[in-house]
């Protein structure tokens, strides 16, 4: 079984005790339920740096990457590096993030919020809505065309923006909608855990131009960058290159100064 499949199988496990315990009554009533979002498309297209940066304890391929250094800090020292948006894992088992460091977060930034989860359920999308997140990640990998459809149109009634998340080019037609507004390419192969830019470089093309292009996972320098946008990717999801180091809010500072 994959890493995906593994996920996956725990996720539907979590979220079913979940909608037991927290009825969606108590999701819809959270102080932060109604608030106005920030679109994370809109700020990738006015940013030259286009940086998403993310909040990553640990990962299934990397296992533990940063347990010192508090969200808040990362939150407030991502925002005044000037990176577009911060994405938040909220996945507990396998990257040691949660709902609460989406809230955490939300508490002390302004910027556009993903909350970056295994989202196989509606009731993931209220619970993004209420802990206060702009952007809703969709991984093609785990859905069929019908969810992605019903999951990204939900999430735009809620106002929240869509991040779709690619593989490959299987991955990508299967997906193609309009109810998206970003398309994601994971350059990390999820079996072996490699990462090539190279899949970036090689979807490019079959992304048409209506998405904002994001290039995910395995940039770990400016090189990177200068490399990627050519092919017309405005957004850069950038997790571990941070989070490894001591300060990571002063790593994204020092690379996105570099970018400009
Ligand atoms: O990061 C992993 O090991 C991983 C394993 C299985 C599923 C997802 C995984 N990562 C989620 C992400 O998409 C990355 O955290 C994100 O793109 C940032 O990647 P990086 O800059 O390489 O930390």
């Amino acid at each position: 079984m994959n890493i995906l499949d593994k996920i996956v199988l725990d996720k539907r496990k979590e979220v079913d005790l979940k909608k037991s315990i927290i009825p969606v009554s108590q999701l819809e009533a959270s102080a932060l339920f109604n608030r106005t979002t920030v679109s994370l498309a809109d700020a990738l297209r006015n940013s030259n740096s286009g940086i998403i940066a993310e909040h990553k304890r640990r990962s299934p391929s990397k296992s533990v990457i940063n347990q010192n250094n508090s969200v808040t800090e990362v939150a407030v020292g991502y925002e005044n590096a000037g990176a577009c948006g911060m994405s938040v894992l909220t996945d507990g088992k396998y990257f040691g993030g949660s709902l609460d460091d989406l809230l955490l977060a939300r508490a002390s930034v302004q910027m556009p919020l993903l909350r970056k989860e295994f989202i196989i359920d509606e009731y993931q999308l209220l619970e993004a809505k209420a802990y206060g997140a702009d952007v809703i990640l969709l991984i093609a990998a785990i859905l069929t065309r019908a969810e992605i459809k019903a999951f990204s149109e939900f999430a735009k009634q809620l106002h929240l923006d869509v991040l779709l998340e690619v593989h490959n080019e299987e991955e990508l037609h299967k997906s193609i909608m309009p109810s998206l507004d970003m398309l994601g390419v994971n350059n990390r192969n999820l079996k072996s855990f490699e990462v090539s830019l190279d899949t970036s470089k090689n979807l490019s093309t079959l992304i048409p131009d209506d998405f904002v292009k994001v290039s995910e996972s395995g940039i770990s320098n400016i090189e990177a960058i200068r490399e990627l946008k050519p092919y017309g990717y405005l957004g850069f999801l950038i997790g571990e290159n941070f989070m490894k180091t001591d300060n990571p809010g002063e790593s994204a500072l020092n690379f996105i100064k570099s970018i400009k």
